[in-house]
């Protein structure tokens, strides 16, 4: 029996067996053995390298964002009016057949947005280029996941579901449990919260099941099952989604107004027509994606000179980290090493300028200057000559504060 049929089994015995305290212990083993079996699944076939098609993409810019949805949402549309890069698209499905990207730049940043062939049910076990366009989203910083606003709302639980499947978790933060498996001492189990939906026998039960005698186990939250499983298999990823409604210019207002309200959800219409070109709510998106992927810009400030407000440094709090060891290692990899202290103007900063040491964290439009070791402070008083590029936040600040150094 081959891995997919073997899940399929699976789950036809959940489905068959009604939960209660008593099948509790025999449920959450049959979780444990399809999260197995799903990664048996997701390991490339033997003598592949895995991958493949022109699905790989060289990552470009300051993130990448996957569009993500079934075939004919208009996500090839969107690729084209969001980066002017052309992706064919038509009213049949399986109109992209491979990877296209485009570049949108935005806030002095540039995002790699991927346009990628629809999926369907099923994808996770295969179905289509399923596999190949998930491993994709798990390369992104964020997912949008298109949706026809016009179709069934039942495709959003669906593609969900797929994503789930190969170890994607959308807009969840890691489980709150630590885990470390050990050569001996058999498991130690504690919490720091009380459960009220797993305990230690069914901890005890599920790590059986895959084998594990001797582990540190410590539960800081009230965890599930599922979420065990997660720690256990260690493989998950978890990345923020973007719900997409397109096609918005088909569906009446009512369900415009109930689809906007829906959980991080946003709605927009994005038709591109011979003559005319009709499209609702992009800046929107736009701002929403930006927001989403949590990038801070920081702009430098030489000694004794005006700061670069033309290009940024990019940070990102998921990728890499936002503190000022951070923004050093971005800039050279000495610069950690020679630091005296940093100089920092922005929101992060109590005051202006604020001494900072390597671990402060940067918000988004900081100025910084890093004085060396051997440098002498210089002593002066300057101001910012604002520049056409220059964020609006800044100017403001220091009008109320001139700035210093
Ligand atoms: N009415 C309307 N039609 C749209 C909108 N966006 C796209 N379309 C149309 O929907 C059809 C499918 O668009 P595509 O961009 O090819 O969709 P896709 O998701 O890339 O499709 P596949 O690549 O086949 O998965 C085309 O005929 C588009 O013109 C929209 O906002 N409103
Ligand atoms: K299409
Ligand atoms: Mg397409």
């Amino acid at each position: 029996m081959g891995i997919i049929e073997r899940i399929k089994e699976i789950e036809a015995e959940m489905a068959r067996t009604q939960k209660n305290k008593a099948t509790e212990y025999h449920l959450g083993q049959l979780k444990a053995k399809i999260a197995k079996l799903r990664t048996q699944l997701l390991e490339p076939p033997k003598g592949s390298s895995g991958g493949g098609d022109g699905f790989e993409v060289t990552k470009y810019g300051h993130g990448r964002v996957a569009l993500i949805g079934f075939p004919s949402v208009g996500k090839s549309t969107l690729l084209t009016m969001l980066t002017g890069t052309h992706s064919e698209a038509a009213s049949y499905e399986f109109t992209t057949l491979t990877c296209i990207p485009g570049v949108i730049r935005y806030n002095d940043t540039k995002i790699q947005l991927l346009d990628l062939p629809g999926i369907i049910e099923g994808a996770s076990e295969g179905k289509g280029r399923g596999r190949q366009v998930i491993a994709v989203a798990k390369s992104s910083d964020l997912v949008l996941m298109v949706l026809d606003a016009s179709k069934s709302e039942g495709h959003r639980q669906i593609l969900t579901k797929e994503l789930e499947a190969v170890g994607l978790r959308l807009n969840k933060r890691p489980p709150q449990i630590y885990f470390k498996k050990k050569k001996t001492g058999g498991i130690s189990f504690n919490t720091t919260a009380p459960l009220t939906r797993i305990d230690e026998k069914l901890c005890y039960q599920i790590l059986h099941e895959y084998k594990i005698h001797n582990a540190e186990v410590l539960f800081r939250e009230d965890a599930t099952v599922d979420d065990f499983i997660d720690v256990i298999e260690g493989n998950r990823k978890y990345i923020k989604c973007v719900y997409v409604y397109n096609k918005i210019d088909v569906v009446g207002i009512d369900d415009v107004d109930r689809l906007a309200r829906q959980p991080n959800s946003i709605v927009i219409s994005c038709n591109l027509k011979a003559s005319s070109i009709i499209s609702l709510n992009l800046d929107r998106l736009l701002a929403r994606m930006w927001e989403e992927m949590g990038l801070v810009r920081v702009y430098t400030k030489p000694q004794g000179q005006q700061p670069d407000f033309d290009e940024p440094f990019v940070l990102s709090s998921d990728r890499g980290g936002c503190t000022v060891e951070d923004f050093c290692n971005h800039v050279h990899k000495t610069l950690v090493k020679d630091m005296k202290y940093a100089l920092v103007w922005g929101t992060s900063a109590r005051h202006y300028p604020q001494h900072c040491g390597l671990s402060h964290r940067l918000e988004d439009e900081d100025v910084v200057q890093i004085v060396k070791k051997k440098e002498r402070e210089e002593g002066g008083r300057g101001r910012f000559k604002t520049h056409s590029n220059a964020p609006a936040r800044i100017a403001d600040r220091e009008k109320k504060a001139p700035l210093k150094q």
